[in-house]
């Protein structure tokens, strides 16, 4: 059964489809902190409703900015396994992330939209379980690197660990919104967590996946990785 208020279509069209080359693009400017990793939504794209729903939900009230919400730039990471690769009409649409930051402009949550196509499939019908997974440390990652680049830091953080804990099936094809916050900082070690939101028939929102984990600041940076 398909929700009264928010119908399938409206929530997959136009991010499941949507090709895109940003140089030919003209966008709006976008702040420093967020500059690095994302581009702004072109301005005929309006925000996905699931991801409007969730922010009404976790911020009753707040109004929801759309200067706060942009795409990963393609043209900065080109080879993103999230963002090319796994992209296409029936596997990962277009993301959309929403940030939201305190009075300093610091980073406190994010919200990760994401259209789910069918070749997406675990369970039949049903989203991958390593998808799923895929997605909530991408929100994390992208939650926690923001938030140290909003916060003057390097902003280059990876995971050490990631914990899942899979509550409820995540139905094909559809849409989520992977939702991340700070659990607590100790020196270079940030622990997040979040949790994977689906629409279910009557409308309300459930955490399919709930998940935490720990995120390490490098101490030289991405560059310090060794192969
Ligand atoms: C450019 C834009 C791209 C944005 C990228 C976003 C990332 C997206 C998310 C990812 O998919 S990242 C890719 C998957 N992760 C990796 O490949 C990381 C591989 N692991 C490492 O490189 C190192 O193990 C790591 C950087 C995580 C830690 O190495 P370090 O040498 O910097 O730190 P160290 O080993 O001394 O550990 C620091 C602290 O973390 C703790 N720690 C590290 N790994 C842990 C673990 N697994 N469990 C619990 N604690 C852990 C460790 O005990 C210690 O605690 P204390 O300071 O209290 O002593």
């Amino acid at each position: 059964m398909r929700c009264a208020c928010l119908p399938l279509e409206s929530l997959l069209a136009p991010w499941m489809s949507l090709r895109r080359t940003e140089e030919a693009e003209s966008l709006p400017e976008v702040p420093e902190v967020y500059r690095a990793r994302y581009s702004a939504l072109p301005a005929a794209q309006p925000l996905p409703p699931l991801l409007v729903l969730a922010l009404s939900q976790a911020s009753p009230g707040v109004p929801v900015r759309r200067e706060q919400a942009f795409r990963r730039s393609r043209t900065n990471f080109p080879n993103h396994f999230l963002h090319s690769a796994s992209q296409g009409q029936d596997a990962l649409g277009e993301a959309v992330y929403y940030f939201e930051a305190d009075g300093e402009g610091v980073v406190q949550r994010v919200f990760v939209f994401w259209p789910l196509g069918v070749l997406l499939e675990g369970p039949p019908n049903f989203c991958h379980g390593g998808c799923g997974a895929s997605l909530l440390d991408d929100a994390f990652g992208a939650f926690t690197n923001t938030r140290l680049r909003s916060m003057g830091l390097s902003g280059q953080a990876v995971t050490a660990y990631l914990h899942v804990d899979y509550k409820a099936p995540t139905p094909l094809p559809g849409a989520a919104v992977c939702a991340a916050t700070l659990d607590r900082v100790e020196g270079r070690k940030v622990f997040v967590r979040g949790e994977l939101l689906v629409q279910k028939p009557d409308g309300t929102l459930q955490a399919s996946m709930e998940a935490n984990a720990l995120f390490v600041e490098l101490k030289e940076g991405f560059a310090s990785m060794k192969k």
